[in-house]
């Protein structure tokens, strides 16, 4: 034994060798670890731009994304909006160069806002919705017209333009799903997902997976996504002419049917009262079939304030009467069982903001008793009671009031039980729900449709790893540090 020890003490190198080996091992692996971990850890960004060119006003909304992490989930987000002064494009039909003009403000601002070496690869979109479908069908010429208009005021810009277009009901309802969805993580992670409720000004939208619906009962209402490796059944509805603004045309132009000269409007304020021209009502396809024969200039709008009878006029705008379905929401259009939490937004938001109505755990009956007292508050209080707040929405908030609630319980079918299952949002994470982000994603397939390589570690194994190795390293140089002093002080003294 004593032999053996003193042969080791003698001859240190197979020792030492094995510690360095080890050491050279350990650094190795930390820098591999390090470096594949980190890999590419950039702080570039890349940019995309979308005008989201609604019935009533246009936005821009300026994307951007670490440049190296372009399919990782959750990592685009809104970094800017402009909104477009002035009506929306459809509004510019008589004079479509007004259209594009209306534009150059907030591009000139998305210039200053990207970065100049991003410019030319930075694709910009401009998709259009309800008001050009409209204009669309009533004269596809101006319609046209107003697109060339846009597009020369794009093409002046050093963005990467793709083009102005007219989305579909379908791909609206479709792409402001996977914006709420992408937005909350709900893709990657493969969890169940939330529906989306958008309402505009000239159409809404439903979007929601049903597992009871496979597509086949109305194939039209059916989108499919292969998305981070899930597959998706995404059941979609866009009503044209049921947006917030279009809806209450149907509304007056239901009244103005009975009362031509003066409407007493149960969804309007008491003392409510505004001279309104015929022409500008039945401009829309929406009513334009339905002008009274004869019909004077203009009419009188005037307002009762009874929550009770405008729930009743609103609800003669919908047709329950016919389905050819196993369910249907209304107007005989087909729609499965409802499923899973929901996101509403746009006009849904804004109206219930303003009523104090977000929190969907109030009852409903609550919720009905509150606008009921808001129609019923006489119109002078009610622009005393709001003086910062336009006096256009001031006046519409009682009808869109009564209009959200008949259209989610009577036209979706939302009970008092599924009701506390919709959540109000205006924005996810700082970016606003809408169709504008999955519109993005799904040109600059942005969204793989199988799930992209993980890191090579988790995180928490990654920081374990690192740390184990560095404690082994330290214990090593210390041993070797050890050892080395413990030779030069055997080693004999030459006198
Ligand atoms: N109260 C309130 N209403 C708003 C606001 N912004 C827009 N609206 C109204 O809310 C409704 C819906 O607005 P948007 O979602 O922008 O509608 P849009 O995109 O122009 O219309 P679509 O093409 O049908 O989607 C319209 O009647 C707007 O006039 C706001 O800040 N407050
Ligand atoms: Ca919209």
């Amino acid at each position: 034994m004593s032999a053996q020890r003193e042969m080791k003490e003698k001859n240190p190198w197979p020792v030492t060798i094995i510690i360095i080996v080890i050491g050279v091992i350990v650094i190795v692996a930390l820098v591999t670890v390090a470096v594949l971990q980190n890999m590419p850890l950039s702080q570039k960004y890349k940019y995309g731009i979308v005008l989201d060119a609604g019935s009533s006003h246009t936005a821009l909304y300026i994307y951007e994304w670490p440049a190296e992490k372009d399919n990782n989930t959750g990592r685009v987000q809104q970094t800017h909006v402009c909104k477009v002064q002035g009506p929306g494009i459809s509004s510019y039909a008589s004079e479509p160069w007004k259209a594009g003009e209306s534009l150059m403000a907030c591009m000139q601002e998305a210039q200053q806002r990207v970065p100049g070496k991003r410019h030319l690869e930075t694709p910009l979109y401009l998709g259009a919705t309800a008001g050009m479908r409209l204009l669309n069908m009533e004269n596809s010429s101006a319609s046209d017209a107003v697109f060339r208009a846009v597009e020369r005021s794009l093409h002046t810009f050093p963005f990467n333009f793709q083009g102005a277009r007219i989305l579909s009901g379908q791909e609206e309802g479709a792409f402001g799903w996977v914006t709420v969805n992408y937005l909350a993580d709900r893709l990657e992670q493969g969890l169940e997902t939330t529906g989306a409720l958008d309402l505009g000004g000239a159409s809404t939208q439903i979007s929601f997976v049903s597992s009871n619906y496979d597509g086949s009962e109305s194939p039209s209402n059916s989108v499919t996504f292969r998305l981070y490796g899930n597959n998706y059944n995404l059941y979609t509805n866009s009503f044209l002419c049921y947006g917030k603004d279009q809806a209450m045309k149907l509304l007056l132009a239901q009244q103005t049917l009975l009362a031509p000269k003066t409407i007493v409007d149960p969804c309007f304020h008491p003392g409510y009262s505004e001279a309104v021209s015929y022409s500008g009502l039945y401009d829309s396809p929406c009513v334009s079939n339905r002008k009274p024969q004869g019909a004077p200039e203009a009419f009188n709008h005037t307002g009762s304030g009874n929550f009770l009878q405008c729930q009743d006029v609103v609800k003669s705008i919908f047709n329950f009467t016919y389905c050819k379905y196993s369910h249907c929401s209304f107007n005989g259009v087909f729609q499965p069982l409802l499923q899973g939490h929901f996101g509403a937004f746009s006009a849904y938001y804004f109206v219930m903001d303003f009523l104090n109505l977000t929190d969907t755990s109030i009852p409903l009956t609550k919720v009905k008793e509150v606008i009921s007292s808001y129609c019923a508050t006489p119109w002078d209080e009610v622009k005393r009671q709001h003086p910062g707040v336009k006096v256009k929405y001031l006046a519409e908030y009682c009808f869109a009031g009564a209009y959200i609630l008949t259209l989610l319980t009577e036209g979706y079918n939302f009970t008092s039980d599924s009701y506390t299952q919709i959540e109000f949002i205006k924005k996810i994470k700082g970016s606003d729900a809408g169709w504008t982000l999955g519109y993005m994603l799904n040109l600059t397939n942005m969204i793989p449709a199988e799930a992209p390589d993980s890191p090579p570690l988790p995180y928490a194994g990654y920081v374990s790893f690192v740390t184990v190795m560095a404690v082994l390293l330290f214990v090593l140089v210390i041993v070797s540090t050890r050892r080395f002093w413990l030779r030069c002080s055997k080693r004999p003294q030459i006198v």
